[in-house]
């Protein structure tokens, strides 16, 4: 399958804020995914905090789980101690920096220390991702007829938004021999809040895939449609997602959105697989490599209700629309549950308490 350019670039140095809003606006509408360049991070930040990602990563287990996340789910999350996807195990590790550093009475890993001028670099980065979120919501407010600081203002940031550094390790060829069906780099899920950021490496492996219905890919596809015609049944595929150039980054929204926007911002199904011969993706001589990325998790504060937006700007005040904290609360324990299952299963006896709690949700 290739590379579908139903996923837009859209490049935030140039063309109006109307132009660009309409541009996100029909992205959203239709494949819920865009990517940005020309904003954000400076590329340079962006592979620094790779090369952090990767120090900390490389760091011996015993010291990681002294990081080990606690109920806010921030903090270290372990290889294979999450499910995404139903029936699936992740492999994958992650530290997801938000109510981890902000409880001051946490350990905190050596680049997130602040006397480390890697700190700077993070603080920068961090900053970078937060002023472009804040730039996009206003995108996606005046996309709606809304009054531009519609979406930000429910975003205090700090505490709900998480900046997660994700590591999906390289697997030598007989360790790939063993996976089974259950094995994934991340299952198939919905993110859960307003928006997310996502950063891959340009020569990084790929792997990231994205659910879409044909007539998102082909716009003659319900134009084909015709009364004398059967209709067709939309049919739902696998693509793969674009890693944008350095400096860019994709962007996608979540659950929370999608109520939010009454469906006009929707949130798309996505997974990461490991990538296979077949599917002409990077694989070395010695096995899998290594996949890193960098997600900024955007989740509104949690009282927020998710008031649904309708056509024109107008908010419908009739429905007792759920809030951010609650539908975080209930996307929380679905997952956990989930991953008990997943756990008896494969009734390894290991310890998988913890649950990475930023971006998920099946
Ligand atoms: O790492 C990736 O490519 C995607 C990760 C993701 O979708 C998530 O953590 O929610
Ligand atoms: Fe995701």
């Amino acid at each position: 399958m290739s590379s579908p350019s139903v996923i837009p670039t859209i490049d935030l140095a140039s063309d109006s804020p109307q132009r660009q809003a309409e541009l996100i606006k029909h992205a959203l509408g239709s494949v819920g995914f865009f990517a940005v360049i020309n904003a954000g991070p400076k590329p340079e930040d962006v592979d620094a905090m790779f090369d952090h990602s990767k120090t900390f990563f490389d760091l011996p287990m015993e010291e990681k789980e002294v990081y080990l996340a606690g109920k806010s789910g921030s903090g270290y999350t372990k290889l294979l101690s999450q499910a995404l996807g139903e029936g699936k195990r992740d492999h994958k590790e992650t530290f997801s920096y938000g109510k981890y550093c902000a409880n001051t009475t946490q350990p905190v890993p050596p680049p997130f220390k602040d006397d480390n001028v890697a700190h700077e670099t993070i603080k920068r980065f961090y900053q970078d991702c937060h002023d472009v979120s804040e730039r996009l919501m206003e995108l996606f407010a005046l996309a709606l007829e809304l009054p531009r600081e519609h979406f930000r203002q429910s975003h205090s940031f700090g505490l709900n938004t998480a900046m997660s550094l994700i590591h999906y390790p390289a697997l030598k060829p007989d360790e790939q021999k063993q996976l089974s069906e259950m094995d994934i780099r991340a299952g198939e899920h919905k993110d859960w809040g307003t928006m997310t950021l996502l950063f891959q490496q340009s020569s990084g492996q790929p792997g990231l895939q994205v659910n879409l219905p044909r007539s998102a890919i082909d716009p003659s596809f319900s134009d084909s449609t015709d009364a004398n015609s059967d209709v067709k049944e939309d049919t739902y595929d696998w693509y793969p997602a674009p890693i944008p150039p350095p400096g860019g980054f994709l962007v996608n929204v979540g659950l929370g959105m999608e109520l939010w926007s009454s469906g006009m911002y929707r949130a798309t199904l996505h997974r990461v697989i490991f990538p296979t011969p077949s599917s002409k993706e990077v694989e070395s001589e010695e096995g899998l490599v290594d996949r890193y990325t960098l997600g900024f998790f955007v989740q509104p504060d949690d009282d927020v209700a998710f008031q649904p937006i309708l056509p024109g700007g107008k908010i419908d005040t009739s429905v007792k629309a759920i809030t951010s904290g609650e539908l975080f609360d209930s996307k929380l324990r679905e997952s956990m549950n989930r991953f008990k299952d997943m756990s008896a299963r494969q009734n390894e006896g290991q310890d998988h308490a913890q649950v990475q709690t930023q971006g998920i949700v099946a």
